[in-house]
């Protein structure tokens, strides 16, 4: 836990899992008394997974991020449809998206890359950034400001761990190249809260890097707001659009108005919504059983007494 006298160790109280709570989140505000997390103060964002066909209460992954970075390398073609699909988790829980592509050095020609994903990303910040030779880690730093929050998501090898690492101008993070050193895949990374240069903080967990999706139709609408339209409009009002009659979608794919490209990736982003929730929720509750269990052996190797953090 980071406060201002430095990072603590503590354990969130009991009471933190009352009334279904799921706890606290990286990212969370909370009131220390003694070495324990009392209370966790409101939080303006979340990112939450809901599990399809469970009551449970949504599992809060990541709060208090005011930045999603949206990472996607410039190496290889533009993924469009991938990025969307990051987008339309990012604006689901509460945070401003900003694309980030790295690996700008090792890309010929970076201004139509980044037409390329501005043109789809209608509205989103895009930025071009090398992690090798620093381009753009200024203008990044400079964006997030003093005081908010960013995370990553984006698909393995992208360079989240490089840009973690450029950004705080510090090794906070493994990177592929140190963890094929022989060293082992799981031995790093304990800490998933860094403050950055310039007083922004950036949140970097497991959770978040593997949280390519989830079941938040809200989210899915907003980045595909055209389609989420058209299909209210098709006569039936559970249409799957697999050629109902009224339906306003095929209509549109029809007459031209809408890229069967953005129909499909829409399509394919509700299926594969479902899918990772339900294949998170298992992993997620075994990383909070081995979290609360470090939890506690850290408080026995270190006891202190912390204040205020998060
Ligand atoms: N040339 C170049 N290589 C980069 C850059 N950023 C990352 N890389 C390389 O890309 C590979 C993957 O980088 P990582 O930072 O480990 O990627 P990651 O997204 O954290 O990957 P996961 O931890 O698997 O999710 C490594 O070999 C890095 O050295 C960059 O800006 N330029
Ligand atoms: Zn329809």
């Amino acid at each position: 836990m980071l406060t201002d006298q430095g990072d603590r160790r503590v354990v969130p109280a009991a009471s933190l899992y009352a009334s279904g709570d799921t706890g606290p989140a990286v990212g969370d505000w909370v009131v220390l008394r003694g070495e324990l997390a009392v209370e966790i103060l409101p939080r303006t964002t979340a990112f939450v997974r809901t599990v399809a066909g469970r009551t449970s209460a949504p599992q809060v992954v990541a709060a208090n991020i005011d930045v999603v970075l949206v990472v996607d390398a410039m190496t290889g073609n533009a993924r469009l449809r991938r990025i969307e699909r990051y987008l339309a988790v990012a604006w689901s829980s509460g945070a401003t998206p900003v694309v980030v592509l790295t690996k700008a050095d090792l890309c010929d020609d970076v201004a139509t890359a980044v037409a390329a994903v501005r043109e789809d990303a209608v509205g989103v910040e895009v930025l071009p950034v090398s992690s090798v030779t620093g381009e753009g880690v200024a203008e990044l730093r400079a964006l997030l400001g003093p005081g908010r929050t960013a995370a990553m998501v984006g698909p393995s090898g992208v360079g989240k761990s490089s840009l973690a690492n450029a950004l705080a101008g510090r090794t906070v993070a493994a990177t592929r190249d140190i963890r094929e050193d022989g060293r082992g895949r799981h031995t790093t990374t304990v800490r998933e809260l860094h403050g950055l240069p310039g007083g922004a903080f950036l949140i970097d967990t497991p959770g978040m890097r593997e949280l390519a999706l989830h079941d938040d139709a809200g989210g899915v609408d907003t980045a595909y707001a055209d389609v989420a339209e058209l299909a209210a409009d098709c006569r039936f009002r559970d249409c799957a659009h697999r050629g109902e009659p009224g339906c306003a979608v095929a209509a549109a794919i029809d007459d031209g108005r809408l890229d069967p490209a953005r129909f499909s990736g829409w399509r394919k982003l509700q299926a594969e919504a479902h899918r990772q929730a339900l294949r998170l929720d298992a992993r997620a509750r075994a990383e909070e059983r081995a979290r609360l269990r470090s939890f506690h052996r850290a408080l026995k190797d270190q006891p202190n007494r912390p204040r205020a953090g998060r």
